[in-house]
């Protein structure tokens, strides 16, 4: 062990909730000692029954309450927790990755303060071979996500465009362009989008395609990477949350196996 960390959760949705209740039943490393929800009471009544109830505090006073400080909130409130985490010098850990992309400003200020910004791997898969491809030469980064209609549902750019998703009887792209306009398009739906891009060759070079499909029940990413030094094709079909369909079940998990890996004595992937 290299020590306990504490740990600062901003939204106790489907992403939030979720981790605050694995991080008080237990693990080792790890002590949840603050939250903040947009309704402090809906907050107290989702930590009732904790074994060690967190302080509920604002989104920027999560930085003064924990070494670790976890984004789980709507892409609007990212600055307000971020930049106080890292002013503080804290690990901050984001899951609107997508709001990253537009403020990179932020990791020159995580080099003077000492901060980290700890990306995980979120709704996706293989961060760990996109990385290690692009530390060799990559040709291409290409990411197609499919989503039941619904889950796409009041993106921006849509509505810029005029684009009824709900109306759609057959899988129909509605997107194709690069990380960095997904991103500012699709801001709740392309997180996998942008944490691909910061992996592996940068939102500029890595292309999107964005797909309603109501054929699909679950949100699909397929991952293409042409390197040197290996070829990668990679799909993951996400269960959607009952909280919200927007977002995989398998995100909270991955954050809580991205926390672990910031403590624990054996850490497996890159
Ligand atoms: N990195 C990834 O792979 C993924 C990232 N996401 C992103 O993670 C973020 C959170 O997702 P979910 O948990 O599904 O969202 P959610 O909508 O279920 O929960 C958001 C939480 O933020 C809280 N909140 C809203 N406004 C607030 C404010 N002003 N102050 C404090 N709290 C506030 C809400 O009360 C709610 O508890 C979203 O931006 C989503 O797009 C979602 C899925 C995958
Ligand atoms: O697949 C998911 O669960 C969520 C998603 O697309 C994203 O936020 O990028």
């Amino acid at each position: 062990m290299t020590g306990e960390l504490t740990v600062a959760i901003g939204g106790l949705g489907a992403i939030g909730g979720h981790l605050a209740r694995a991080l008080d039943a237990g693990v080792e490393g790890l002590r949840l000692v603050a939250v903040a929800a947009r309704d402090p009471e809906k907050a107290q009544r989702s930590i009732e029954g904790f074994r060690a109830p967190p302080a509920i505090v604002s989104l920027p006073d999560l930085a003064e309450h924990a070494d670790i400080v976890v984004e789980a909130a709507p892409a609007a409130v990212f600055e307000q927790i971020a930049e106080a985490a890292i002013a503080r010098g804290r690990i901050f850990v984001p899951s609107s990755v997508g709001a990253l992309l537009p403020r990179m400003h932020l990791v020159a200020r995580a080099r003077e303060t000492g901060a980290r910004i700890v990306v995980p791997t979120g709704a996706l898969l293989g961060l760990d071979a996109v990385r290690a491809a692009a530390e060799g030469r990559v040709e291409s980064v290409t990411i197609q996500t499919r989503k039941p209609p619904r889950g796409l549902e009041g993106a921006p750019y849509l509505i810029e465009h005029g684009i009824n998703v709900l109306g759609i009887t057959e899988p129909t792209i509605v997107f194709k362009g690069n990380a960095f306009d997904a991103a500012k398009g699709f801001p709740a739906n392309v997180n996998v989008a942008a944490a691909l891009a910061l992996a592996g060759i940068g939102p500029e070079r890595t292309m999107v395609e964005i797909w309603g499909d109501p054929t699909v029940t679950r949100n699909t990413h397929t991952i293409q990477v042409e390197a040197e030094a290996a070829r990668l094709t990679m799909t993951i079909e996400n269960v959607p949350s009952e909280e919200n369909p927007r977002t995989g079940r398998i995100t909270p998990l991955s954050i809580l196996a991205c926390l672990r890996g910031l403590t624990s004595t054996l850490k497996v992937g890159s």
